[in-house]
């Protein structure tokens, strides 16, 4: 992952607050992103947001995007849904890094009410620096694709 890549990020209105402190640390490191909303805390429903983020990770296969809900949960199933898209519901760093080293994950989908900001931004920028270590792993991650 180089900083030059757009990272696309999406979020319902409960992941609105920590999408906001995760894109003014993006631009305080100096990464560009897209956001592909929501825009302010109003209730919505979170699939609205997590499909433009995976179909952005689907086109350009050499970005990794960011999705946040409540639990994480609901922006996670649906991201996943996309054929090419591997997206990790994460809350630790250790899980963030697991998700690239062995799953060459491309999505980190976010707990926002169960986890805080600073957490959050160490877990985003483990993501986005960890690389997959290929080997054993892309056998495994060759068979995820079921083909239906
Ligand atoms: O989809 C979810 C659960 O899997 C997310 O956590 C949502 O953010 C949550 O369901 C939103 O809940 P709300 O009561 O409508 O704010």
């Amino acid at each position: 992952m180089t900083n030059s890549k757009v990272i696309p990020i999406g979020a319902d209105h409960a992941g609105f607050k920590l999408k906001e402190t995760i894109k003014k640390h993006f631009k305080e490191q100096g990464y560009s992103f897209k956001d592909y909303g929501t825009h302010s805390e109003d209730s919505i429903d979170y699939p609205d947001f997590g499909h433009p983020v995976a179909e952005h990770v689907s086109k350009d296969k050499e970005s990794l995007g960011i999705v946040i809900c409540g639990s994480g949960n609901g922006i996670n199933m649906t991201v996943n849904k996309h054929q090419d898209i591997r997206s990790a519901l994460c809350w630790n760093e250790d899980l963030a890094a697991l998700a690239r080293q062995h799953n060459d994950a491309n999505i980190i989908a976010l707990p926002a009410r169960f986890i805080d900001a600073t957490l959050a931004i160490k877990m985003v920028d483990k993501f986005l620096t960890t690389q997959f270590e290929g080997g054993r792993h892309q056998n495994r991650v060759n068979k995820i694709a079921c083909g239906d």
